[in-house]
């Protein structure tokens, strides 16, 4: 599948109320969101990524972000890091406004290119801890402890003494786990973790970060171009596409008509015997 996600529609779509961040009138506090929207509207120049989207992630959740290519996945994710700004409406993480360089959010940006640097495993997750600062980082008793932390969270630990440029795909791809970890976050942004495992490992990558996330205790946002590896492992699906974005269970947004609606053109959703799911947009 694959498109433009160009002539963006004004859209609020929620497949979920948007849960009340304050005390309710009878003075009972409900659950902050760990992500809301409000006729939220981002885009960059004349690209509208998203106009006026309304919805709310409730904490403790893994939700898979879905969407065709240049829908809008990754500046989402970098809105939610307040690395791309907010045109209108309201975007709030555990109810406040997401600001760069908040340590209870993780990231794990989407990275293609090995990494051709002379590091050990537990040097790149040290770099990231104090990247601010010049030359090699010195890690104090704290920094260490934090290290040791989000290698053991992701399962890593081995690879904290070889050298990142041996590293297999998915050896690399769990230690740019373990260091999105690194703070602790209360949210988790995985930019397509998936993508350098083949069809089988996908699923088992899924299946282990969501056991991290869960033990962590963290709520998952995980984009990725295969629906497949996320299913059953994913709490609900945020759809994006043509400025719109849709959530909800797989049920309820990966419809031939859910979809259709979405894109404002004909979608059709095949499900495999097997229980694949193929989602066709060429016709969109
Ligand atoms: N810095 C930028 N300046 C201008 N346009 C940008 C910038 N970054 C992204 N875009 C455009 O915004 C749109 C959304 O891009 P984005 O990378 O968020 O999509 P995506 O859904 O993550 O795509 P993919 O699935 O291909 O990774 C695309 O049309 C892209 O070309």
């Amino acid at each position: 599948m694959s498109m433009n996600a160009d002539g963006a529609a004004e859209t609020l779509t929620m497949a979920r109320p948007v849960v009340a961040d304050d005390a309710s009138s009878e003075g009972v506090r409900e659950p902050v969101s760990a992500v809301s929207c409000r006729a939220l509207s981002i885009g960059h120049g004349e690209r509208v990524v998203l106009q006026s989207a309304s919805f709310a992630i409730p904490a403790g959740s893994f939700v898979g972000l879905l969407g065709p290519n240049g829908a809008g996945k990754t500046t989402f994710l970098r809105a939610l890091l307040g690395l791309t700004p907010v045109r209108g409406g309201e975007l709030r993480i555990f109810g406040a406004r997401p600001v760069c360089g908040d340590r209870s959010v993780g990231y794990m940006p989407q990275s293609r290119t090995p990494i051709r640097v002379r590091l050990t495993g537990r040097d790149m997750l040290a770099s990231s801890l104090h990247g601010e600062r010049w030359g090699p980082p010195r890690l104090n008793a704290e920094d260490a402890r934090r290290i040791d932390e989000a290698l053991h969270a992701a399962d890593a630990q081995e690879l904290a003494a070889r050298r990142i440029d041996a590293l297999s795909g998915g050896e690399l791809q769990r230690l740019r786990l373990a260091q999105a970890l690194l703070g602790a976050p209360r949210l988790l942004l995985l930019d397509e973790p998936l993508a350098s495992f083949d069809p089988v490992r996908m699923r088992e990558a899924a299946l282990q970060i969501r056991d991290v996330a869960r033990r962590a205790g963290a709520t998952v946002i995980c984009s990725a171009h295969d629906i497949d590896p996320l299913l059953g492992v994913m709490d609900s699906v945020l759809y994006i596409a043509r400025g719109r974005a849709r959530l909800g269970s797989v049920d309820e947004v990966i419809t031939s008509s859910a979809l259709s609606d979405l894109y404002g053109a004909p979608v059709e959703v095949y499900r495999s015997p097997r229980g694949r799911v193929f989602v066709s947009a060429d016709a969109a």
